[in-house]
């Protein structure tokens, strides 16, 4: 999958149960149109959207499952149960959480990696900072990604995605960076592909139809 993301848009197909696009048929639709674009792979939520969406494009798929847990903070993959429900999609790449936070029933994310890998698919580490995504590496994962940055109460909220984070990044990982997070426009895309990121994930600014409306009613 790494191989075929590489200098490439991943589109992120998503719509939480209290969005107005929630239905895994409208997903499919979505990944169908990103496919149409030219888009090179999907990030989807939920074992029900990935199965649509499977059924309608042939790209990979990083699947996630977003679940909120009360003795925990982290709801993107927090727990084994999510990753299984994962491994009965077929998808290429799975994506979790992997902030500096304490998983739900003291789980530990090396286990979740490895058991990932021991079940022939590759592991995302969705981070929030610098120190979290070099501990990704260190810990196995096959990519890192920025999704999380912004939305940890320590780490650094800014309107659109964080360059100087992703440029520090890929002067010292060896692994590969997945810009994703704020990525609003075709320059955002730009340039964070001309700093070296290794792949980019697109969602709201294509799929999220309420997020782009407010962006031509708030210029009024
Ligand atoms: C923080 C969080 O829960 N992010 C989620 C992760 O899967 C999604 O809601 C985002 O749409 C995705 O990361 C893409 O980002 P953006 O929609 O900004 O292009």
């Amino acid at each position: 999958m790494l191989d075929k993301i590489k200098g490439k848009l991943v589109v992120s197909c998503q719509a939480l149960p209290d969005e107005p696009l929630h239905s895994s048929f409208i997903m499919g639709r979505m990944a169908l149109a990103a496919k149409q674009a030219g888009a090179a792979g999907i990030r989807a939520q939920s074992k029900q959207d990935i199965d649509e969406i499977k059924k309608v494009v042939d790209l990979p798929v990083i699947g996630i499952v977003k679940r909120n847990y009360d003795d925990s903070d982290i709801y993107i993959t927090a727990t084994k149960k999510e990753v299984d429900e994962l491994l009965t999609t077929g998808c290429e790449m799975i994506a979790l959480d992997a902030t500096d936070r304490p998983r739900p029933h003291g789980e530990k994310i090396e286990d979740l990696v490895n058991y990932i890998h021991e079940n022939g698919v590759l592991a995302m580490a969705d981070c929030s900072t610098y120190e979290e995504c070099l501990e990704a590496e260190r810990i196995g994962f096959d990519c890192v990604s920025t999704t999380l940055c912004g939305y940890t109460p320590y780490s650094k909220k800014i309107d659109g995605p964080n360059f100087e984070l992703m440029k520090r990044l890929i002067d010292v990982l060896k692994t590969p960076l997945i810009a994703e997070g704020k990525i609003n426009t075709p320059e955002d895309l730009k340039k964070v592909m001309d700093l070296g990121a290794y792949s980019a994930v697109v969602g709201g600014a294509i799929t999220r139809p309420q997020q782009i409306a407010k962006t031509f009613i708030d210029v009024l």
